[in-house]
């Protein structure tokens, strides 16, 4: 019999990756989004708050603009992004209002974080956005104005520690990070077919680290050692983050039900049985 996790959360980020959300061939996987559109409904009529962290702007505008490669300016990929940007929420938009749903575009840079101002207005936002039953924020990082320069940085790095830092903002139990990929294991499954997939993480220190090795798809920035820096800011605010795969986006739903899939990172230490890492 699978084991059964205790995971009771009503306030949840999900945050999906270009790997996940991206074909091969750069067009939209349009099943995911529909299948994600479906389960974030069905727990946003459950009565969870749900916000979505989407990357994919660069992927879809790569795909929109027949580009085989990410281009390699910062300028350029701007300009990939804001046109992926406009694409990516058009589809959104289409596959929740099959659902009743709506998407709210919110666009964020660090401002939020380092400026008080800036940091009242957008949790002014979110307050407003859920307690409206019908809508999704959806977040991405606004990567037409985000620079990292010597004096001011405006940039949260990526995607996996803006859903962090979402999750830390709104005070969410759960971060739901879907990638392409099973969970964490103890070595790169690319490189290392044997890998073996860990249930369970409680600390991120560098016997973690040094098992995260590379990076992942032709259209994805971060690989695991973001998600692991995500996971840290997790585990310091005493959240849970489960890493899943996300070719098929209803795992959400099995994943709230307790199932026992992807990496469980959480401070609580795991029951007696299950393999853990501390
Ligand atoms: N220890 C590990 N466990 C799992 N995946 C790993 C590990 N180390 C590196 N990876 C790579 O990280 C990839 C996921 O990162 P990435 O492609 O950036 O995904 P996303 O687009 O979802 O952010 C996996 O496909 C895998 O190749
Ligand atoms: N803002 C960028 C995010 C890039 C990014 O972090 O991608 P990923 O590693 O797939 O989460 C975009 O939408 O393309």
């Amino acid at each position: 019999m699978q084991n059964k996790r205790n995971i009771d959360a009503d306030r949840i980020v999900v945050k999906i990756g270009t790997s996940t959300l991206i074909r091969h061939n750069s067009q939209a996987n349009l099943q995911v989004i529909k299948q994600l559109a479906y389960a974030l409904s069905t727990l946003r009529k459950a009565g969870k708050d749900v916000v979505l962290v989407s990357s994919g702007a660069i992927g879809v505008g790569m795909g929109v603009l027949g580009l085989n490669q990410r281009p390699h300016k910062v300028s350029e990929q701007q300009a990939v992004a804001s046109i992926g940007q406009t694409e990516l929420m058009q589809l959104y938009s289409k596959a929740l209002q099959e659902y009743g749903m709506v998407a709210a575009q919110m666009l964020l840079t660090r401002d939020v974080t380092d400026y008080p101002e800036s940091h009242t207005n957008v949790m002014n936002t979110f307050q407003e956005l859920l307690a409206l039953p019908n809508a999704i924020p959806i977040i991405n990082e606004n990567d037409s104005v985000t620079v990292t320069e010597m004096d001011h940085h405006t940039k949260f790095g990526d995607n996996d520690q803006l859903s962090a830092i979402v999750a830390n903002l709104i005070d969410a139990d759960l971060l739901i990070m879907l990638s392409d990929i099973d969970g964490f294991y103890n070595a790169n499954p690319l490189k290392v077919p044997n890998a073996k997939l860990i249930d369970q993480v409680h600390a991120i220190d560098p016997d973690i680290i040094e098992l995260a090795g590379g990076h992942g798809s032709k259209f994805g920035t971060g690989g695991m050692t973001t998600k692991l820096k995500a996971a840290k800011m997790i585990l310091k605010h005493h959240q849970e983050m489960i890493l899943a795969n996300g070719k098929e986006p209803s795992i959400i739903l099995n994943i709230l039900a307790g199932d026992d899939v992807g990496t469980l990172f959480t401070n609580n230490v795991a029951s007696e049985g299950v393999e853990s890492y501390d």
